[in-house]
């Protein structure tokens, strides 16, 4: 039994007459401990699958378990970090993390409390904002509160929605190696969203592709086999990476080229005729007794 797990996963939205099917099938076996990114194209449904994993929504069909239970609701087990941050705006950068770790734990005292927040807020190098509100932030700044108060939670399950996106490369290369440093450390089990395939191929133990909706699955997936910890320094000149790399590109590119020629043309092709029964009368044609 795996320890996450999508079994035969479906899921659409809207009325009978007007449904839009996002995933189908979908499988997807994930061991404890494991680090798996998902990599798919903008709308193919990967925001989707995370609130499926998060117990956010319930799918049409199949089933999502956690430890071979159903996954019904969310809990503090499954932390999910969003695309969008949200960030309560009235609460300043400690205060956003402080009520969400007050929930997990409780019986902090408030010197504990205080203590865990502020060390979550330096990992990501946001002490000096400490006291700021997410209107007086960046969004680059917001992504890593978002991060900061999930990591806070100590879920057993990271679900991270392409949480590095709004970052500059450097604070990007800066938190995804704290991603990994937390992962190892703690012994968490992360699904990670990215459309970074370099980011996919240095941070996972595998790549799941996301095949182009509607109707998207989960395609064939790579196994990321190089040692760890991973040398970003020379990472391409890693012949393993750049094969890797290029396999999975050459994959997405195909599969996005397959879909092109796949889509209908929708294209309704009007009768040639000129509708000169709504042209107004002209001056000749007006026949007065
Ligand atoms: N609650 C909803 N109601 C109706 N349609 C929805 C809902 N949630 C998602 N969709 C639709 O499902 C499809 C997939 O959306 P989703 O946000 O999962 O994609 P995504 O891959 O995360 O996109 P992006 O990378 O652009 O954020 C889209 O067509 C979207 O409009």
């Amino acid at each position: 039994m795996a320890y996450l797990e999508m079994d035969n996963v479906s899921i659409g939205f809207g009325p009978p007459s007007n449904r839009t099917e996002v995933l189908t099938d979908v499988n997807l076996s994930v061991e404890e401990n494991e680090f798996v990114a998902v990599i798919g194209f903008s709308g193919s449904g990967k925001s989707t699958l995370m609130s499926l994993l998060a117990g956010l929504q319930r799918p049409d069909k199949g089933e999502v378990r956690l430890h071979g239970s159903v996954i019904e609701e969310p809990g503090p087990r499954l932390g999910i970090m969003f695309q969008n941050y949200s960030l309560l705006p009235w609460l300043s950068v400690f205060g956003n993390i402080e009520l969400a770790v007050k929930q997990v734990f409780p019986k902090f005292t408030a010197s504990e409390l205080k203590k865990h927040v502020e060390h979550y807020v330096e990992m990501v190098s946001l002490t000096p904002a400490l006291e700021k509100k997410p209107h007086e932030l960046s969004g680059g700044m917001r992504q890593r509160v978002s991060l900061a108060r999930t990591l806070a939670m100590k879920p057993e399950v990271l679900l991270l929605d392409e949480p590095l996106s709004a970052l500059d490369a450097l604070t990007r290369a800066v938190l995804q190696d704290e991603i990994i440093r937390i992962w190892e450390e703690d012994k968490r089990t992360v699904v990670m969203i990215t459309n970074d395939v370099d980011e996919a191929t240095l941070m996972a133990d595998r790549i799941v592709p996301l095949t182009i909706g509607p109707s998207a699955t989960l395609a064939q997936e790579f196994p990321v086999t190089m040692e760890r910890p991973r040398d970003r320094a020379n990472l391409n000149k890693n012949p393993e990476f750049m094969k890797l790399k290029n396999s999975v590109t050459r994959f997405m590119v195909g599969m996005n080229k397959e879909s092109k020629e796949l889509r209908v043309d929708n294209t309704i092709q009007m009768p040639d005729i000129k509708p000169y029964d709504f042209m107004p009368p002209t001056r000749t044609s007006v026949v007065v007794k």
